[in-house]
């Protein structure tokens, strides 16, 4: 999933009102018809139980305004432990916001580069929980995360949906053995006859509310979710479940462990993602401002992460005519277009322009095709760079980030 690919960037979750499964043993109802097959982090809708949401929130409550309005300083939250921990900080630093954190166990922590605000290091699932109860304001988690523990809340909004670490999938997965042998998609999953009311599929996730939801919006009827924390690939061969629901990033697990993903199986693509909490845009003050330079730091980083800058030689009579040459190719446009600049050397002891330098940015994946087409045009002496930034005059994300869009936005 890369950046580009997703052209909406601060995306709200719906609200809409489904019953709240219960956290250790659970089936889903077959009441709901909405639908959310394969959801990815540019187009999130999950369902809410409202009176739950309200429990932890309380919505318009005085108690969560004066929250608001009392603390003054800015809060991020970061994940404590985990594969997501190191990453984070790596990215964060990459982009000069480095965290400076005096011991490791304390939970409270700086980046200098922004005044104002202050990390506070928190499990994943915390951090959306503190941002639904307003002891947050921004936080970086995984999308599956968030959807589990968000449940579609509306206060949450992704302001970047590509952080581009931590990808995995949410996904539905059985054993490649006995009766799941032929089993290869979710329809045929639905439609073996084993499954009754008297005795269901059952499936051990961690996601509690988005397991059940995936299942009552694909018409799996006689189901039962047992939770577990850690380990789940074990599951089917203790004869603790016939399926799992997990995390899935290279397979390994799934594979050593005998067990198989199947078509339609998919529940969500996860990434790391940027989630503001919109009370606090709309009302705590320098919000909206350092999530603004939050954000453009992490454009312009992730944007040149993808792009190598290209220089090489050109021979040519002026630079009308080697631009013409180089915008004929189709991956050398560049961001712009092509800088050429005259290469001036002295001949005969006379200063001539035979040669013509050219910058262009070109993205990584694109990179040997580039040079190939350079050479075929004439190009010698191809150097190539890493970027650090690519700042733009405004980054596509930072449209919704301004007051006024904001407010219009919500
Ligand atoms: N195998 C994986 N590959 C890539 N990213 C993953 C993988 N598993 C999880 N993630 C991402 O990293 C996040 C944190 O996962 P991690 O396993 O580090 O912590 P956790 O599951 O919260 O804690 P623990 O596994 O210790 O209970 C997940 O929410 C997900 O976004
Ligand atoms: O597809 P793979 O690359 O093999 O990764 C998938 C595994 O990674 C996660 O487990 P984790 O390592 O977090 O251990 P856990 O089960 O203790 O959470 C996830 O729960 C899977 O078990
Ligand atoms: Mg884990």
């Amino acid at each position: 999933m890369s950046t580009s690919s997703m052209s909406m960037s601060l995306l709200q979750f719906c609200f809409q009102q489904c019953p709240s499964p219960s956290l250790s043993l659970f089936s889903p109802s077959s009441s709901s018809n909405s639908s959310v097959a394969t959801t990815k982090p540019a187009a999130v809708t999950c369902c809410v139980s409202q009176s739950q949401f309200q429990s932890q929130v309380s919505v318009g409550n005085g108690n969560v305004d004066r929250r608001v309005s009392e603390r003054t300083e800015i809060r991020l939250g970061l994940p404590s432990k985990g594969r997501m921990a190191s990453d984070t900080l790596d990215l964060l630093k990459d982009c000069q916001l480095s965290v400076r954190q005096v011991n490791p166990r304390q939970y409270v922590a700086q980046i200098p580069q922004i005044s104002n605000l202050e990390v506070w290091f928190q499990r994943p699932k915390d951090i959306v929980r503190k941002l639904l109860s307003s002891d947050l304001d921004l936080g970086i988690v995984g999308f599956d995360t968030l959807s589990e523990y968000g449940q579609g809340n509306e206060d949450l909004i992704i302001v970047h949906n590509a952080l581009e670490y931590g990808d995995c999938h949410l996904s539905l997965a059985i054993p490649k053995y006995g009766i799941f042998e032929n089993i290869n998609s979710l329809r045929e999953l639905a439609q073996m006859p084993q499954w009754t009311a008297e005795k269901p599929l059952r499936v051990a996730t961690g996601f509690s509310y988005l397991g059940p939801k995936f299942m009552k919006d694909n018409g799996l009827k006689h189901v039962v979710f047992s939770t577990a924390d850690g380990a789940l690939e074990a599951a089917p061969a203790m004869g603790i479940a016939d399926a799992i629901l997990d995390l899935v990033s290279s397979g390994t697990t799934l594979r050593e462990n005998n067990l198989k993903e199947i078509e339609g199986g998919i529940v969500l693509e996860s990434q790391a993602v940027l989630v503001a909490s919109r009370k606090s845009l709309m009302q705590r003050k320098g919000v909206l401002d350092t999530t603004h330079e939050i954000l453009e730091r992490l454009e312009a980083h992730l944007r040149a992460m993808g792009q190598f800058m290209v220089t090489a030689n050109m021979r040519g009579s002026n630079a009308e005519e080697v631009a013409e040459r180089i915008l004929n190719q189709t991956s050398l446009s560049g961001l712009q277009g092509p800088t050429i600049s005259p290469v001036f050397c002295k001949r005969d002891g006379k200063v001539t322009v035979d040669y013509y330098a050219i910058v262009i940015c070109v993205p990584k994946k694109a990179l040997y095709k580039s040079v190939q087409q350079l050479r075929a045009i004439g190009g010698s002496g191809v150097l190539i760079s890493p970027l650090t930034y690519i700042f733009d005059e405004e980054t596509p994300r930072l449209v919704f980030c301004c007051p006024y869009q904001i407010l219009l936005y919500l």
